[in-house]
């Protein structure tokens, strides 16, 4: 594993919902220029942990400290969640679809863009008498929204009703429109649900050209192993809200703790094939009886 460039600093992190522990003492690092990818079977707090990260929760006991490298220090479980958009510069996308689908694939950018809008146009004057630094900052929103359509083939369906894109598409356009925050961190709740071979190698690519283009770091929660097992510089591993693993692709699948939680040892479950493949193990194994599709987080 690489060292340096620590971006985000996770130090034990706990989260109780009443008697339920989903997180239990995770500490754990995210570089910047990498993909740090959060694997684990369904239940084991993935999602928790980035609604600690972005506000969603306050975090029982622990310290989120991101390494902003034009900002500073910011200690984001003290935050609320819109300044930890606004002024830490962590996006997010979520598991389930949440586009504006009656806008057009182009507002949705230009809402994206929201608060440097308004800043620009001093909260509505500037904007009303159109000043030429409001101009100005429009101008830069709309081309940013174009840079990114064009990075994902859909410059052509700008002005498209969001929710009319096919499925995949919106998975893209909300990637997108995570971008034009210009986030130094962006965190993505399984961008490979519902995707075929396909689109998920264009996600790939997607994403490995945000990383090496932009120099930012991207946090994955993703079920789909390929992804996981392809573009990840670092991998997490969680199970029942404790890391059992950490370390690059490789040491990851190969560490018995991993294949004991996907596994399981009582039980007979085939695991599925995707997973048994990228983790290169049988899949005719004994299993937890965990879940290991994409599940509501
Ligand atoms: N708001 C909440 N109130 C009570 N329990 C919660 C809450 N949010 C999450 N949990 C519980 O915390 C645990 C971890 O859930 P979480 O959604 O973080 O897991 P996950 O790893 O993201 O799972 P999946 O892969 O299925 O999305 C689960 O037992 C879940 O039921």
């Amino acid at each position: 594993m690489t060292t340096g460039n620590v971006l985000l600093d996770v130090e034990h992190l706990t989260m109780r919902f009443g008697g339920l522990v989903a997180i239990d003492d995770l500490s754990f690092e995210a570089r910047r220029n990498e993909i740090t990818a959060l694997i684990g079977p369904n239940g084991a707090g993935k999602t928790t942990v980035f609604n600690c990260l972005t506000g969603f929760y306050k975090p029982t006991v622990g310290r989120l400290k991101l390494n902003h490298p034009a900002k500073g220090d910011y200690l984001l479980e003290r935050m609320d969640g819109f300044r930890i958009t606004q002024k830490a510069d962590v996006a997010r996308t979520f598991q389930n679809i949440r586009l504006f689908p009656q806008m057009s694939v182009l507002e949705n950018l230009m809402v994206a863009q929201h608060n440097r809008l308004m800043k620009a146009s001093m909260w509505t004057v500037g904007g009303l008498l159109n000043l030429p630094s409001f101009r100005q900052a429009e101008k830069e929103a709309i081309e940013l929204a174009k840079y990114w359509l064009n990075k994902v083939s859909l410059y052509e369906r700008a002005d498209w009703e969001a929710g009319n894109l096919p499925y995949g598409d919106q998975r893209r356009l909300e990637i997108c429109r995570a971008m034009c925050t210009r986030p130094v961190l962006l965190c993505l709740d399984e961008p490979a649900a519902g995707l075929n071979p396909k689109e998920s190698l264009e996600l790939n690519e997607l994403l490995l050209g945000i990383r090496d283009e932009e120099k930012i770091g991207i946090l994955l929660i993703e079920h789909d192993m390929s992804v996981v097992m392809q573009i990840s510089d670092h991998v997490v591993v969680l199970d029942h809200g404790r890391k059992i693993s950490d370390g690059t692709p490789t040491e990851v699948k190969n560490d018995p703790a991993v294949i004991r939680a996907y596994l399981g040892e009582d039980e007979d479950e085939d695991l599925p094939k995707e997973v048994a493949n990228d983790l290169h193990m049988p899949s005719h194994a004994h299993g937890t009886g965990h879940d290991h599709g994409g599940g509501q987080g």
